[in-house]
């Protein structure tokens, strides 16, 4: 059990996500004024400790802050109220209230797809909380089944979304500056993976992966790397699964559109889903069905979604919007503080502007700047810098540089005979193998011909060959070894191997004749005395004889005749 202030205990951990640890947590004594939700001693409730670099970070304490009466505002019947917020020492957390049930991701899980009728209604209430916050100016960012939490109220389900501002924090420059990316690529939009402006726009494509997710038991976008999965949701186009009615995969697909502006807003699309589960429902009529089947026409986009704060390049694009661009995006879109009055007193973000005027009630001159050399808005996303790193990390595979005198392929016994002057080190213009000697070009990848594998007799060397290295010196290039003379017929002349292997033949019967003569009673046989070179110039007479008489047929004809 640990304190967490004065006014909470920790119980137990509930669960661990990439920006804290949710525990089970009993309050101690009633929260201050400035908590939404005093609460009661004995209550239990669920607190969210941030990670803590997420807390050791001034710029996150300071957002943290800022953004604590947006977190507290928050309320509605599928939001998890955010209670109170806790600063202390090394310590940020949340104090939500505690949901008894499954998040989604794990009911799905556990039960596997929910019908599209059950799939359309639970989409329905998300969407439900979703409209409220983009009405507050408030984007999710980070909308999944895990931030969904299931209350269980008798068979009923009643889903809660969860998590909101978190993964704004997560995003600040803070973690931007240990590398480390929030968020989970399954269900990021395609404007947030190339770190385009994001807009509430990015949540309602989160529906409609949740949406698929919760018809099919997993998201559109899979593969083997994060990387992988960005590359679809900027370029793939989801594959309808058969299982999938017309009405709600018009909704999916609608809200999966690459471009932001042809989502529709949230407001529409919650009544759009509700439209299509009447419609495709045992009990639906012709109305209902045909009013489902039309359900294009009511998922109408959002005129003037919320922009996300501090999203990159805000700068590019909000102009083409309302016009209501405002370089210190990054607080100007906090919602409306509203006139000054007890709430308003209260607030701890009282400090901050309106989000109507930026004159003199502009009051975001009083945070403190960037400091130099941190990640501004207009700095690449994360993502982008990942997908930067990646292409360069391909560029330089394509021309990486191997000295000859270590190419496995090339030490292999040569057949070659014809290049013993051949000096180890190419001069640089070597047509098809641009990249020796001289500086990189990615055009000019050496492309060797297909050879069968030698294997290599060193170790492979780094790849970067082209960089000055102490030991070079070393590595002399060798002396080209006299190629070995396997025949000797050095003036190739055509037909020499098979004349040799005739005679040779011929030797080899005339040899055997002669033992088969000596040592069998082949004579006997003949009935001859002869000797067998006697014999064998015999036949021989015979059969020139012979050959006399067949060739010169005509001549001894006309020498007769
Ligand atoms: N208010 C709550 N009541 C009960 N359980 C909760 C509550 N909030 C979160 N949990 C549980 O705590 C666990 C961790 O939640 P958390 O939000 O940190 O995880 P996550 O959404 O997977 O991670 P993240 O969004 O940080 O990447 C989840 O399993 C969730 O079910």
């Amino acid at each position: 059990m640990r304190p967490v202030g004065s006014k909470y205990i920790l119980e137990e951990p509930l669960g661990r996500g990439a920006t804290g640890t949710v525990w089970r947590a009993r309050q101690r004594e009633t929260a201050g004024a400035e908590a939404a939700v005093p609460g009661q001693p004995g209550e239990t409730v669920a607190i969210k400790v941030l990670k803590e670099e997420l807390a050791s970070d001034a710029d996150i304490v300071m957002r943290f802050l800022r953004e604590r009466s947006v977190l507290l505002r928050l309320t509605h019947p599928n939001i998890v109220r955010v209670r109170d917020l806790v600063v202390e020492g090394e310590l940020l957390a949340l104090v939500m209230d505690l949901v008894e049930g499954p998040d989604l991701h794990r009911y799905l899980r556990e039960n596997g797809p929910f019908t599209p009728v059950a799939a359309a209604l639970l989409t329905a209430q998300i969407a439900d909380a979703l409209a409220a916050s983009h009405a507050d100016g408030v984007v999710h960012r980070d909308l999944k089944p895990a931030n969904v939490l299931l209350r269980q109220n008798g068979g009923q389900m009643h889903p809660l979304l969860t998590d909101f501002g978190i993964a704004r924090l997560a995003d600040s420059p803070g973690l931007t500056r240990t590398h480390e990316f929030v968020g989970t690529p399954a269900y990021v939009a395609p404007e947030s993976a190339e770190g385009r402006p994001q807009t509430s726009a990015v949540d309602i494509y989160g529906a409609g992966i949740l949406l698929y997710e919760l018809v099919t038991g997993r998201p559109p976008f899979g593969g083997g790397s994060a990387l992988e999965v960005l590359h679809q949701h900027l370029s793939a186009e989801p594959r309808r699964p058969s299982t999938v009615p017309d009405p709600l995969w018009t909704v999916i697909e609608r809200c999966l559109r690459k471009n932001p502006d042809e989502r529709p807003s949230a407001e529409n699309l919650a009544r759009g889903l509700r439209v299509v589960a009447e419609g495709i429902g045992v009990h639906a009529n012709s109305a209902q069905i045909g009013a489902a089947e039309g359900v294009g026409a009511l998922l109408a986009p959002d005129p003037a979604p919320a922009p996300v704060p501090g999203s990159a390049d805000a700068t590019q694009v909000l102009p083409h919007g309302a016009g209501s661009f405002d370089p210190n995006a990054a607080t100007s879109v906090l919602p409306h503080t509203g006139a000054p009055g007890p709430a308003g007193a209260a607030d701890p973000t009282a400090v901050l502007p309106s989000t109507g005027g930026r004159g003199d009630g502009d009051r975001t001159s009083v945070m403190p700047p960037v400091p130099p050399g941190q990640p501004g808005p207009e700095d690449p996303h994360p993502w982008q810098n990942q997908l930067r790193a990646a292409r360069d990390r391909n560029e330089q595979t394509q021309v990486q540089y191997l000295d000859p005198g270590q190419d496995p392929l090339r030490r292999r016994p040569q057949r070659q005979v014809a290049r013993p002057q051949q000096p180890p080190q190419r001069p640089p213009q070597r047509g098809r193998q641009g990249g020796y000697g001289g500086q990189p070009q990615p055009q000019q990848a050496p492309q060797r011909q297909p050879q069968p594998y030698a294997p290599p007799r060193q170790p492979q060397q780094p790849p970067q060959r082209h960089a000055p290295e102490p030991q070079r010196p070393q590595r002399e290039p060798r002396e080209p070894r006299e190629p070995r003379r396997r025949s000797a017929n050095p003036m190739r002349i055509p037909g020499l191997g098979c004349l040799k292997g005739c005679l040779f033949t011929v030797v080899i019967l005339v040899v055997a004749g002669w033992l088969v003569w000596e040592l069998s009673p082949l004579q006997d046989w003949i009935g001859t005395g002869q000797s067998y070179w006697g014999q064998l110039g015999d036949w021989f007479d015979t059969v020139t004889g012979w050959i006399g008489d067949l060739g010169g047929g005509s001549g001894s004809g006309s020498g007769t005749g």
